[in-house]
């Protein structure tokens, strides 16, 4: 146990020079939980210039990247170029990803394969779709997409944050009951502990995601198996900050 809490905000394709200057402006001023571990994806274009003006203590992540070092891959980036620029996360498996830009399971597992062997963190992204959630198959989805996952992670479990992202609840306002999402995470952990080990199972930390906001992080928070949360919107606003400290 002693998951330390991690918040993610994803920024997908939003914000230019003056916006990130605010945003970062922001989580300076903060004041952040201490206890908490912090990692903004940003646009692979301004993860360089980000990287150059915010703290240490905040980690700056790519929201995606290809699974090879470098070659013939016109408009992709490299887990290698990634660190080049000093940043050290990526999200991968968004759902984003998984449906506008149709990645496979495989394809997302290649690619946490990669970035792990290159060097950098990794939060894998899962989650259900509404008709998938209606039909009773949230667990199977779930369970699918991480099955996908274990042979590219290998024994690098440490470096590697789930979130489980609702496909339902990103952009919708319809956030997750807390229930909802603890009876997921809850069945995830277990689903782990036998098909991975008990030991990853209980270390693993396990970020919501889908429209969290200031109003609903403290609930969610206070549930035992959601470890952080993994934040769209809401991560461009000043209420990430109150995101970042819903344990407080
Ligand atoms: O997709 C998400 C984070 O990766 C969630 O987005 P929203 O917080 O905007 O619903």
């Amino acid at each position: 146990m002693g998951r330390k809490f991690v918040v993610g905000g994803n920024w997908k394709m939003n914000g230019d020079k003056n916006q990130i200057n605010e945003i970062v402006n922001n989580l300076k001023k903060g004041p952040l939980d201490p206890n908490v571990e912090v990692v903004i994806g940003v646009p692979a274009i301004y993860l360089a210039y980000v990287k150059s003006i915010i703290p240490d203590t905040i980690g700056v992540a790519a929201q995606n990247c290809w699974k090879v070092a470098k070659g013939a891959f016109t408009g992709e980036i490299s887990p290698a170029m990634i660190k080049d620029v000093g940043c050290d996360w990526v999200i991968l498996g968004h759902s984003e990803r998984r449906t506008i830009f149709g990645e496979k399971d495989d394809l997302v597992a290649e690619k946490v394969a990669h970035a792990l062997e290159s060097g950098l963190k990794v939060i894998a992204c899962i989650g259900e779709t509404l008709e998938e959630r209606e039909a009773g198959k949230t667990e199977e989805v779930v369970f699918r997409q991480t099955k996908a996952l274990l042979p590219a992670i290998g024994s690098n479990w440490d470096k590697v944050v789930l979130a489980y992202e609702p496909v339902w609840a990103i952009g919708t306002g319809k956030t997750a009951s807390p229930q909802q999402a603890q009876d997921v995470h809850a069945s995830l952990r277990n689903w782990l502990s036998s098909n991975a080990s008990p030991d990853v199972a209980g270390a693993v930390r396990i970020q919501y995601g889908g429209s969290v906001t200031g109003a609903t992080a403290k609930e969610l928070a206070a549930c035992p198996d959601i470890d952080g949360f993994l934040v769209g919107g809401a991560s461009l606003k000043p209420e990430f900050v109150d995101i970042v400290n819903a344990t407080q």
